[in-house]
């Protein structure tokens, strides 16, 4: 589990500050558009920033005292990692080998052929598709519990994308695994976590279950219509008069018959949340 407790992180023109967990067999996606914050959340997970206040720790060890044992139970992907772009795949192979204890190098080898990834040249040269293939290849192959994803998916066509998508679902198979996977397009997770965090301007501004996502919708409200706000979110102006967003369908449904209820994609509730008012 990783226990964000409370930190803070301070650029000239930025602050993360933010309070969160990911729990184990979960799936937990991180939401943000451009510059929300979500790298920076990352690399001060793997300790690789200092943080200025707070606290985080991975299964209850603070991460400037993890192992190197310990690292090798953490799996990451961020967009401009690659071991080595200039070496072709059999070289990243041997440093995967003499780096990881328990690396699998039959699954790497089996992943690389059933992705038909290029042998000769240079990762450099690969694909957007191939490279973010190999990425992951490489933080799956070495028997960790936890994978940190950061845009894992960024740039990927659909076929690919859901290529990706189903190694991770095969990674959750075995038990007290998870993954912590950030997208700045909320649909491309929606199919795939179990809880989100919508991160803007560097705070979180929404935690939900995808489970609680089915009471959220939109109400569609006319242009002098009334609305009891009791339990409307965000709002936005349309042609019609508004969009309110929801996360109490139920009660608008039984209370309100006249309003227009209308289910709320985890897209919906990302944009209300992040561009709509607050009510
Ligand atoms: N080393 C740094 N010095 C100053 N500002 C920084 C530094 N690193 C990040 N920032 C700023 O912090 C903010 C958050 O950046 P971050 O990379 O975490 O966003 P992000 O959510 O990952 O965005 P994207 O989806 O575009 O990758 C940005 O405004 C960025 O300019």
């Amino acid at each position: 589990m990783i226990k964000a407790n409370k930190i803070k992180k301070k650029y000239p023109e930025f602050e993360l500050d933010l309070d969160l967990e990911i729990k184990d067999d979960t799936i937990t996606a991180i939401l943000g558009t451009n510059g929300a914050g979500k790298t920076t959340f990352f690399k001060s997970v793997l300790g690789l920033i200092h943080i200025d206040e707070g606290s985080i720790s991975i299964d209850g060890v603070p991460v400037d005292s993890l192992s190197p044992r310990d690292k090798e139970n953490i799996g990451v992907v961020f967009p401009d990692s690659i071991v080595n772009a200039y070496l072709p795949i059999k070289d990243v192979r041997q440093i995967l080998k003499a780096s990881y204890t328990r690396f699998d190098a039959a699954m790497f080898d089996e992943l690389v052929d059933r992705f038909h990834l290029p042998k000769q040249s240079k990762i450099k040269s690969f694909s957007t598709g191939e490279k973010a293939k190999f990425k992951l290849i490489c933080a799956l192959t070495h028997d960790a519990n936890l994978l940190i994803l950061d845009e894992p998916t960024s740039g990927l066509d659909v076929i690919v994308r859901e290529e990706l998508l189903d190694m991770l679902r095969v990674f959750m198979e075995k038990p007290g695994r998870s993954i912590v996977i950030s997208s700045h397009i909320s649909s491309d997770l929606e199919h795939l976590c179990d809880e989100f965090y919508i991160l803007h301007e560097g705070k979180i501004v929404l935690h939900e279950t995808m489970d609680a996502l089915d009471q959220y919708a939109i109400l569609k409200i006319k242009d002098g219509q009334a609305l009891d706000d009791a339990y409307a979110l965000r709002k936005t102006k349309t042609p019609y008069g508004w969009a309110v967003l929801t996360n109490q369908k139920q009660y608008y449904i039984d209370n309100f018959p006249q309003i227009v209820v209308e289910p709320a994609s985890m897209d919906d509730v990302f944009t209300m949340v992040v561009q709509g008012e607050t009510i």
